[in-house]
């Protein structure tokens, strides 16, 4: 095969054949929204290659659809067979003829957000993240509400301003009330911070009244996609009091184009940090297979990285809180979004938020162009990448989750 074929992906290329991610992409000369999957530098046009190579109907069918959510209610099963058919569509030397016209280099695609999302929920898994900002937000209180060790706490977001990565962000407005004053005023946030966080996308529908017990999460978790929730820290500290945070979050959350599948991420398995509060028999995974993950996260700030957060060191695993989610019999929908919450590891450059990295703004970092943050000012572009071990020492690309603070409007 020569290396200018597009077959041509080194084995440990990070978005290699055993990583396979969902996307949505657009072309300049033909700007329908398909789903793509991404195949090293490349994007595949996933509906165009089943119809290609004759796929059966129900693959086909899947893949020809504008956006993931069809697919994601098609349940695990299916997602099985679909990841089966592309692995035989990019690796079996019958299809390279049909095939190969059909992967797009990435310059030539936009990517758009890949799935409607039906609701987004919000978690707060990192022990070392709760930590820290408790002690910001409620100095002289135990850090940890005393709920903390026995369930994953979670506030409903705003699925509508879920945004692609690469939209820009626009410096929300909002109440706020300074340092030692009494009353609050309106105006631009003054300390407008990002949340390093991994995505997870539910597929396969649930009734209400039904529950999704730790070990039928597998079947419900499509993927997981990398995530920024920018938080208004002076609109959150005022307003959150006492039913959690709201306009200090739902202006803008942004995910990575790609949903790296759960299948890929079969070698990042790794059991989370011991629990030290028995848990209740719903969440106690003392004997369940390990659910934590693996993933190496970097968190940049004008190209410049500013921390590592590791998914790792997360106290609550994805089957937790979906588990936590749907005990009371809430139902499932396709597209449904739900975030662990900021990762923060337990070193000072391994926190997911830069409230902590600056001590609440107090240490401000230093920047190689020499000027310093607290928090982001206009203009500042943030990117959080991840990636995760694979099979064989070779690593699963998540890509990058980017976005550029423009000023308030008036
Ligand atoms: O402790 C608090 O009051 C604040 C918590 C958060 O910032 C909420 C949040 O988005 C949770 C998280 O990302 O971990
Ligand atoms: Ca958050
Ligand atoms: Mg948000």
């Amino acid at each position: 095969m020569s290396t200018d074929s597009p077959f041509a992906v080194p084995y440990d290329d990070p978005f290699g054949v055993h990583n396979l991610p969902y996307g949505v992409f657009r072309t300049a000369g033909r700007p329908q929204p398909r789903i793509g999957v991404r195949f090293g530098g490349r994007v595949l046009d996933a509906g165009a290659a089943a119809r290609a190579v004759g796929a059966p109907a129900e693959v086909s069918g899947l893949l020809s659809a504008p956006l993931l959510n069809p697919l994601l209610a098609a349940g695990r099963p299916a997602w099985t067979r679909v990841r089966a058919a592309l692995t035989e569509w990019l690796t079996g030397e019958q299809h390279r003829a049909a095939v190969g016209p059909l992967l797009v280099p990435l310059a030539d695609v936009a990517l758009d957000l890949p799935f409607e999302v039906a609701d987004y929920v919000d978690f707060y898994a990192s022990e070392h993240h709760a930590v820290n900002v408790g002690r910001i937000f409620r100095a002289g209180a135990d850090p940890l509400t005393p709920n903390w060790k026995h369930l994953p706490i979670g506030y409903h977001g705003r699925a509508g301003t879920v945004v692609v990565s690469g939209s820009p962000v626009v410096r929300p407005c909002g109440q706020r009330r300074a340092g030692g004053e009494d009353a609050p005023s309106y105006g631009p946030s003054l300390r407008l911070d990002v949340e390093a966080e991994l995505g997870f996308v539910v597929g396969g529908a649930t009734g209400r009244g039904s529950r999704v017990a730790m070990d039928g999460a597998d079947e419900h978790v499509f993927g997981v996609c990398l995530l920024n929730d920018w938080s208004a820290r002076d609109v959150q500290a005022w307003e959150y009091v006492p039913l959690g945070p709201f306009l200090g979050k739902s202006f803008a959350t942004s995910v990575s184009p790609w949903v790296v599948p759960l299948d890929a991420l079969a070698h990042a398995r790794t059991a989370p940090p011991p629990r030290d509060t028995p848990l209740l028999p719903y969440l106690d995974d003392a004997a369940a297979p390990p659910r934590g993950l693996d993933i190496a996260m970097e968190l940049r700030l004008n190209g410049h990285t500013v921390s590592r957060p590791p998914f790792a060191a997360m106290y609550w695993t994805y089957a937790q809180m979906l588990a936590h989610m749907t005990v009371n019999g809430a139902s499932l929908r396709p597209g449904d979004l739900f975030a662990s919450g900021t990762v923060s590891g337990p070193e000072p450059d391994s926190v997911g938020a830069l409230i902590e990295l600056t001590h609440g703004g107090q240490r401000p970092v230093a920047l190689p162009d020499g000027s310093t943050r607290a928090f982001l000012e206009d203009g500042d572009e943030v990117v959080i990448t991840g990636s995760a071990p694979g099979p064989g020492g070779v690593r699963v690309g998540l890509g990058e989750v980017a976005g550029r603070v423009e000023p308030a409007r008036d």
